[in-house]
This record gives structure tokens, sequence and C-alpha cells, in this order.
């Protein structure tokens, strides 16, 4: 028997079927069950995240799941998974990206472009706030919270858009509420949006063997170059960083950013190298960036975050 540790919203169970269906499809006739968790930033939905400490939030309790022996495998959305993994712990496979750009969803407004002047735009990723506010000054951001759902929801309520994971959307077919997604150039999306992460104890071999078919040398190469960046900048998300990697000919190209909250400053920066050095070609571009002036912007944003309640 396989046991699949999963948050319980309707996306974690998602990518949690997904695996489960993709090992049975191995492993025909194989055992495979979810062992679904309330984490504490599940629980924790009124308050922004990033005042509430952020992306270990999610992650935590799954991960002490499996050092506990509760389960063998944790999924989890590659974008919640801090830079540095549980002692113990490691990625035995990455399977094969999803669109990791970013979507508008405005049934009133449709693009970007046409949402009115002094409008409000629902997220939680002061990411996603920045880049807007950079695109469009005049905007309001408004802090939402919840899942896919509840979120899409506000966008026909009161808001005039919300911004969204495109891959989520796609996830539980509800694509079609995305009125625009954005390019790269207009949005540069979250490192590792769109790709998956396959936990597993670093002692169980059996597993990782299990795992290994489900990689896609790609997809890695991709999230070792923007997770390189994102180790380099000690990033929370407390922070906007942003980094896009695509992989041609054997050569990883990675583009990045650090914007400071209110998008004024946006420090960008390209790198080009073979995808044997992905993740060093990740960190060299981090150096660079915070030599150019997203170390500025780090330290200003540096306490700007309330406690971490317990
Ligand atoms: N922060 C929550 C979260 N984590 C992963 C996704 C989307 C799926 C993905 O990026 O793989 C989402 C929702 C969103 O950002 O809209």
């Amino acid at each position: 028997m396989i046991r699949i540790a999963t948050r319980r919203s309707p996306l974690a169970k998602w990518q949690a079927n997904h695996v489960a269906g993709l090992l049975r499809a191995g492993e025909p006739g194989l055992d495979v069950r979810l062992h679904e968790l309330v984490t504490k930033g599940d629980k924790i939905l009124d308050v922004a995240l990033a005042r509430v400490g952020g992306k270990g939030l999610f992650v935590k309790e799954i991960e002490d799941a499996l050092l506990a022996g509760d389960a063998e495998i944790a999924v989890h959305s590659m974008k919640d998974l801090p830079a540095v993994l549980a002692e113990g712990l490691v990625v035995g496979a990455v399977p094969v990206r999803e669109d990791p750009r970013d979507a508008l969803c405005s049934p009133k407004h449709q693009t970007w472009d046409r949402l009115p002047r002094g409008g409000t735009v629902g997220t939680s990723s002061l990411r996603r706030a920045a880049q807007l506010k950079a695109l469009r000054p005049d905007l309001h951001i408004e802090v939402i919270r919840g899942n896919v759902e509840t979120r899409l929801r506000k966008a026909s309520e009161g808001l005039d858009a919300v911004v969204l994971a495109y891959a989520g959307l796609r996830r539980l077919g509800l694509a079609e509420h995305a009125t625009q997604v954005f390019s790269p150039e207009e949005m540069l999306p979250a490192v590792a949006q769109g790709a998956l992460a396959l936990e597993a104890r670093a002692s169980d071999a059996a597993t990782l063997a299990r795992l290994a078919p489900l990689d896609h040398p790609e997809t890695r190469h991709r999230v070792e170059a923007e997770r390189g960046l994102l180790r380099r900048l000690e990033g929370g998300c407390q922070v906007p960083i942003a980094a896009h990697a695509t992989v041609a000919g054997g050569q990883v190209t990675l583009r990045a950013l650090v914007a400071s909250l209110d998008g004024a400053r946006v420090v960008r920066g390209e790198r080009t190298g073979p995808v044997a050095g992905a993740s060093a070609l990740g960190e060299a571009l981090g150096e660079e960036l915070l030599s150019r002036g997203a170390a500025e912007i780090l330290k200003e944003l540096e306490g700007t975050a309330e406690p971490v309640p317990h």
C-alpha cells in the first residue's frame, strides 16, 4: 500500500489523485490511498498569507506526516515548497509541468488594460500585486484568501478582477474563467508555478524507485534554475520575486525579477547556460540581481511582515 499525504483543498486533492493515477498506471493493481491533512495555512483563512509566515505553513504538517511514517509520498505544489526541505526528505520526482503563467479573471472587463481607472484587483500574492502596480499604478490591490473557487467568486462579486495561477484553474476544470493569460513579459510567474513536487523519505528506496518514472527531466531542470535563484535570494513569500525558465537544445534560460511592493522599482535579469548547471545558474542570477539593486529592496522589506503565530 502507498499513502499520499495531501491537504484537503480541491486543488490539493486533484493533484494527489492525479499522482495516484500515474502510479497505478505504472503498476496496475497498486493500492494507493490519500492521507488527508488540514494544515495551519488552511486554518488561518482571514489573514494575508504573507503576514502569517508564508509558504512553510502549507507544508510543515505534511512533511511531519511523512517523517512519522503516516504516508509514503507527499504531493505539493512546488511553488509552496520552501527553498530548503525538511531533514530526511527529498523530492523523488518532478512530473511534467502545467502552464506556469498567471491568469486574470475579470468577467466584467476581460483584460488588464480595460480595467477601470482606480479599479480593484484581488490577489494574496505580493509578486502579482507588485507586477500589476508596475503595469497599472492606478489599480488598488485587495488581499484575498481562500481556495481557488472562493477567490474566483470574488471576481464577479465586488472586485473588478482577480489574478490566479492558470495551472490551478486548468486542473480544476475552471480554465474558461480566465479572461486573459498574462505573457511572462507582463507578469513573470512565481518560482515553480505549475510544477508538482513528489516528496518522500530519503531512506525509502522502494518509494523512490516507484517515483523515478514520473520524473520529467525538462521540468526538473527548469525548476532547479528557478529554485536556485530563490535559494540565493532567501525569499519567503513576503518578497515579490518572480522567475521563469525555459529549456531548448540542452540549454536553460532563466528570466527573473525582484520588485518593490509598489512595483515602482523592478530589477530584472536573464541568463542562459547548460541544463546540467541549472541550479548554479539560478544562484548566479540571484547574486547578480542582489548586486544590481535587489539587495536594497529585500532589506527594505525585512521587518514589514508581522510575527508568525504558533
Ligand atoms: N498559493 C496557492 C497555490 N499553490 C499552487 C497554486 C496553483 C497551482 C500551481 O501553481 O501549481 C495555487 C493557487 C494560485 O496561486 O492561484
